[in-house]
């Protein structure tokens, strides 16, 4: 009998080239995706040493982080290093026959919004990217993972990466999650029940009834944010829900291909009595709308609580970064969170800037309208959103509620853009990372689920979505 294996191990061993030594393996790379970010240095190393690109139909390049928001009709990158650094991934994408989604493609956008909606994201694949939430196509099933800037190198020149193996952590989560609660709100309690490091050094495997009831876009969400607890993948074993996107997504499937790949998609779960390093399993009914009320994803509340006090965190570490959160974040120990004013709300980021968020917004705005004094913004997570959202009417209707409806990139995710919040700023964001100075420089960020930022927008205050009828 063979020892059952965990769909983790499946996947490296299918992709594992050359064993190195106990702890490392030659692993081949169905998909690379660039950013103009992360890329330069690589490419620079590669002409170096004189090499080139020997499948560059397994790498994609978009022009992602740095890329202007406005709402004009053709974009040019005003920041000269920011603009360097798109017309050198222009280059070398041009020079290496790299496919790249540039600055005024109209399918432009994020990187991991657009790779699994152009049908180039298969369950079972090994994706990687010099970006951290690669960890996103776990969701179908797909191990993603972020990469550093000589490893782009290698990955261009071999198209393999020598990689240390990750231990295995399941996370089980069955039940419902209630009303007014989306996988955001998991993923941010989660993130605060096994704290910012707590998967460090795993991949994860979700799974349960409540995983399973996911989209596959508010799988993307959870997938995405699992490098908030420190995991250096994600993974959710493929079912009829992520087959069903797949499928449609990539309509080049069909014949004996499709049925190839049913049968292989099939294999692609963890077997019953494979053995996980670490277990963790969660009660979904006991979710609640989470927002951050610090400065790490791990500093996150109900928001109907009141904010910690230092004083109870037994742990002298944790106490420190707590004092040091709530000094930055200008809230003190005991208080409410909901009620607290925001002036800014952001809606967009590889999280939660994808179709099924902007309907959710949509929703919940209803026929209201954006508080006094509250600059709301939505950034669509790519040009296909954009569309999609401008033909349903739901630009139409959230412009008119006095949101701003610019074009899709990370913006003010991280604020490397013309996107940036004014020192003391305070953000609803429906971002993944609330550390200091993301958003703009002595900007405060409340991380948090769109629903839960289109209830910040219609009030001008930190609000639990549950207390507002929806009007719509
Ligand atoms: C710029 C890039 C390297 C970075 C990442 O790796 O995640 C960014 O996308 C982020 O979200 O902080
Ligand atoms: S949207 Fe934010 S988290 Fe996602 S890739 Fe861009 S900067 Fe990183």
């Amino acid at each position: 009998m063979t020892t059952p294996t965990t769909l983790y191990q499946k996947l490296v061993a299918s992709h594992t080239v050359a064993v190195l030594d106990e702890q490392n393996v030659l692993l081949f790379c169905d998909l690379h995706l660039m950013n103009e970010y992360t890329s330069p240095q690589a490419f620079a190393g590669l002409h170096e040493a004189g090499r080139g690109v020997p499948v560059p139909g397994q790498n994609v390049a978009v022009v992602s982080h740095i890329i202007p928001t406005h709402p004009v009709r053709w974009r040019t990158i005003q920041d000269p290093p920011s603009a360097l650094q798109a017309s050198n991934l222009k280059a070398n994408c041009e020079r290496h026959q790299i496919p790249l989604f540039d600055t005024n493609d109209p399918l432009q956008g994020i990187e991991h919004v657009i790779a699994p909606e152009h049908g180039m994201v298969r369950p079972g694949m090994v994706i990687i990217c010099g970006d951290s939430h690669t960890t996103t196509y776990g969701a179908l099933g797909a191990l993603g993972f972020g990469i550093g800037t000589s490893e782009v190198e290698h990955v261009l020149a071999t198209q393999t990466l020598v990689y240390r193996l990750a231990k295995d952590m399941r996370i089980r989560v069955d039940g419902t999650l209630p009303t007014g609660t989306t996988a955001k709100d998991l993923i941010l309690w989660i993130i605060s029940r096994i704290g910012a490091q707590g998967a460090r050094g795993f991949v994860v495997e979700f799974c349960g009834s409540a995983i399973e009831a996911l989209s596959v876009e508010a799988r993307f969400t959870l997938c995405n944010m699992a490098v908030e607890a420190g995991a250096r993948g994600a993974l959710i074993a493929p079912d009829a829900t992520a087959i069903a996107y797949v499928l449609d997504k990539a309509p080049d499937i069909t014949g004996e291909v499709r049925a190839q790949a049913l049968d292989h998609w099939a294999t692609l779960h963890s077997d019953a009595g494979a053995a996980f390093d670490v277990e963790h399993v969660f009660d979904a009914s006991e979710v609640a709308p989470f927002v951050t009320w610090g400065t790490s994803p791990d500093q996150a509340m109900a928001v109907n609580a009141t904010v910690p006090r230092p004083e109870d965190i037994a742990d002298a570490v944790q106490r420190s970064s707590a004092e040091q959160a709530l000094r930055y974040t200008a809230l003190s120990a005991g208080q409410p969170l909901a009620g607290v004013p925001v002036q800014h709300v952001f809606i967009g980021s590889c999280t939660n800037a994808r179709i099924e968020d902007l309907r959710e917004v949509d929703r919940i705005v209803g026929s209201r309208h954006v508080a006094s004094g509250v600059r709301a913004m939505v950034v669509p997570g790519s040009g296909a959103v954009k569309a999609q959202a401008e033909a349903e009417g739901i630009a139409a209707r959230l412009v008119a509620a006095g949101f701003e409806w610019r074009q899709p990139g990370c913006s003010m995710c991280l604020a490397m853009n013309d996107d940036v919040l004014a020192p003391g700023q305070r953000c609803a964001s429906t971002t993944n990372r609330n550390f200091e100075g993301r958003q703009g420089r002595g900007a405060i960020t409340h991380l948090m689920s769109p629903a839960m930022a289109a209830a910040a927008a219609i009030t001008g205050c930190i609000t639990d979505v549950r207390t507002l009828e929806v009007t719509a």
